[in-house]
């Protein structure tokens, strides 16, 4: 019954999980910069810019709260991460 659906929910999320796993690649060395910098963590301007690009990117109005939610626990997320991989 939901086979087709979920099959295909399993190829994006394998896509999804490699994307995520880039960005935090990235965040890592985003973490290393701020701490050999004394540079803050959050970065609420680089939020507000990268949440309002976030609605501009999606394309069909009702997924658009959702997917700003889905970005939103993901920038909390990365700040957690950078803490403890920073030791903070
Ligand atoms: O761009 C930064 O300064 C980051 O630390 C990365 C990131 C993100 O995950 O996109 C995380 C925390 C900041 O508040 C803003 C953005």
């Amino acid at each position: 019954m939901l086979s087709q659906q979920r099959e295909k929910i399993d190829q994006l999320d394998q896509q999804i999980v490699a994307l995520l796993e880039e960005r935090m690649t990235v965040v890592t060395e985003v973490a290393r910069i701020k701490a050999e910098n004394q540079l803050a963590i959050l970065d609420g301007q680089r939020e507000e810019a990268l949440l309002a690009k976030i609605r501009h990117y999606v394309k069909d109005d009702q997924y658009e709260e959702s997917i700003v939610e889905v970005y939103q626990a993901m920038l909390l997320i990365s700040k957690n991460y950078q803490r403890k991989t920073n030791g903070k």
